[in-house]
C-alpha cells in the first residue's frame, strides 16, 4: 500500500545530493513538498517511494494533509543507557550546588538495576522508548554497563535487543567494587567471556576511557577491550575526553571507531586526528547542561571538517533528559552551531556515526522515519525550546 503526504511545507531531506533542492547547509529542502511511503513488499519495512513538489505528487492509495507542517527525518538518537532502575535526581541536585561528576555514581545504579526483574526493566525500557518516540526519535543506540557481571551484562543486551538493533556492550564502564584490587582481572573479563557471551545480542563494543575518572579505564585497558571486541566482530565506540583531555579520541581514531562521544575536551592533535578519519565525534550538550560542565567547541570541530554529531544520552546519571530537540536548542545555543548543522547532527550524521544509510535521511529507499514539526520551519526546533513541537510521523 503507497500513501501519499501532502501540506509539507518544507521537506528537511538531509540529502546534500538531491537535484533542485534548497541546500541550506546540506539539509536538501524541498519547499511545498509531498512524499509517498509504503512497501514494496510484505515483509519489507516502510520505505519513501516517492518525494517531490506536491504539484507533482503521484496517485497513492491512500493520502493525508499536514496542513503546511516542516517535515523531517526522524532523529537517530545515536548515544544512550536506558537499560536501568532507581533514581539519581538527588546527584543532579547536588551537582547544580557544585559537587564535580567522576562516574561514581554509576555503582549505584548498577545496584537498582541488579534488584529489577526482567519484567520490570522492560516496562521501564519501554516508557523510555515511547517518551523519545513523542518527540521525533525513530532509532535510538543503547549501551548495557549497568550489569558489570556477565550474567547481567546479558541480561540488559537482551532486553535492549528486543527494542533496537543497535546495542552496544559496555562492560567497561566502571570497575566494580570486587574487582578494585584487581583491575587487570576484570579487563580479562570484560575482554574474554562477557565478550563472547555479550557478542550474540550487541553490535558494537564501547569503553568509558577517562582517566580522570578513578572508576573508569585507562588508554591500555580500553585498548585491550576495544581489539578484543573487534575480534569478536562487533563494531567499536568509545566514551572519551568527557571529564578532561586523555587518549580516548586518539584510540578510537587508531582502531578506527564509527564514534567518538563527549569530546568536551580535546586537543590540537585530537581534533587533527579526527578531521583525517572517519570517525564521527558524537557531542552530548544534555550532559554539559546536568552536570555544570564546559561545553565542547563545536564549530571549531566543524570548522576543522570532523564529523559531529549530537545524541541525547539519556542515562540516570549525567544527562536524564530524552529530548533530541533540546539537544539541537543546546548544540545552537551553547556549541556554536547554525539550526541546520544541528539538524544534520542528529540525523544523518548520527546515522553516519551508526554506518547506516537507511535512515537520518528522506531518500527513495530509504526507511520512511519521518518527524513532523508543528511548525512551518526546521528552525522552530531550537527556535521555540522546551515546547513540544516535534513528534514521530505515524504511517
Ligand atoms: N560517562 C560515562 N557514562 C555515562 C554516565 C553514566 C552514569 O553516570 O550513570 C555518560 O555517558 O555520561
Ligand atoms: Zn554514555
Amino acid at each position: 500500500m503507497a500513501i501519499l503526504i501532502t501540506g509539507i511545507s518544507e521537506l528537511i531531506t538531509c540529502d546534500h545530493t538531491l537535484d533542485g533542492a534548497d541546500q541550506n547547509d546540506g539539509l536538501g529542502i524541498v519547499r511545498d513538498a509531498a512524499v509517498v511511503v509504503g512497501s514494496t513488499h510484505e515483509d519489507a519495512p516502510t520505505s519513501v517511494l516517492w518525494i517531490g513538489a506536491a504539484s507533482d505528487a503521484p496517485e497513492a492509495d491512500w493520502s493525508f494533509d499536514l496542513g503546511g507542517q516542516a517535515v523531517l527525518p526522524g532523529f537517530v538518537d545515536s548515544h544512550s543507557h536506558l537499560v536501568y532502575a532507581g533514581d539519581r535526581s538527588a546527584e543532579f541536585a547536588a551537582r547544580m550546588m557544585g559537587q564535580r561528576y567522576d562516574g561514581g555514581g554509576i555503582l549505584t545504579t548498577v545496584e537498582a538495576t541488579g534488584f529489577a526483574t526482567d519484567g520490570e526493566l522492560r516496562a521501564l525500557l519501554t516508557a523510555r522508548i515511547d517518551e523519545m518516540h513523542s518527540q521525533g526519535t525513530t532509532t535510538v543506540e543503547i549501551k548495557s554497563g549497568y550489569g558489570l557481571d556477565l550474567e547481567e551484562e546479558v541480561r540488559h543486551l537482551r532486553l535492549a535487543r528486543e527494542v533496537t538493533e543497535e546495542t552496544t556492550f559496555l562492560g567497561a564502564h566502571v570497575v566494580p567494587p570486587d574487582y578494585r584490587d584487581d583491575r587487570a582481572g576484570y579487563v580479562d573479563l570484560v575482554a574474554g567471556p562477557m565478550m563472547d557471551a555479550a557478542a550474540p545480542y550487541a553490535r558494537w563494543v564501547d569503553v568509558f576511557c577517562e582517566p580522570h575518572s578513578p572508576h573508569a579505564f585507562d588508554g591500555e585497558e580500553a585498548r585491550l577491550i576495544l581489539t578484543a571486541g573487534a575480534d569478536a566482530g562487533l563494531g567499536l565506540r568509545v566514551h572519551g575526553n568527557q571529564l578532561g583531555p586523555g587518549p580516548g579520541v586518539q584510540l578510537a581514531v587508531e582502531l578506527g571507531a564509527a564514534s567518538v562521544d563527549h569530546c568536551t575536551f580535546l586537543s590540537d592533535t585530537d581534533i587533527d586526528a579526527l578531521a583525517g578519519s572517519p570517525t564521527v565525534a558524537t557531542l552530548l550538550p544534555g550532559v554539559e547542561f546536568s552536570t555544570r560542565s564546559p561545553y565542547p567547541d563545536a564549530r571549531r570541530l566543524i570548522d576543522a571538517g570532523v564529523s559531529v554529531a549530537i545524541a541525547t544520552d539519556c542515562n540516570p546519571g549525567t544527562c536524564n533528559s530524552s529530548s533530541m530537540p533540546l539537544m539541537i536548542a543546546l548544540a545552537v545555543r551553547e556549541m556554536g552551531m547554525t539550526p541546520a548543522e544541528a539538524v544534520r547532527a542528529a540525523t544523518v550524521v548520527a546515522a553516519r556515526s551508526l554506518q547506516r544509510t537507511d535512515i537520518g535521511v528522506v531518500q527513495v529507499g530509504a526507511r520512511a522515519d519521518l518527524a513532523v514539526v508543528s511548525a512551518p520551519s526546521y528552525l522552530h526546533i531550537p527556535y521555540r525550546v522546551g515546547v513540544p513541537i516535534v513528534k514521530t510521523l505515524q504511517v
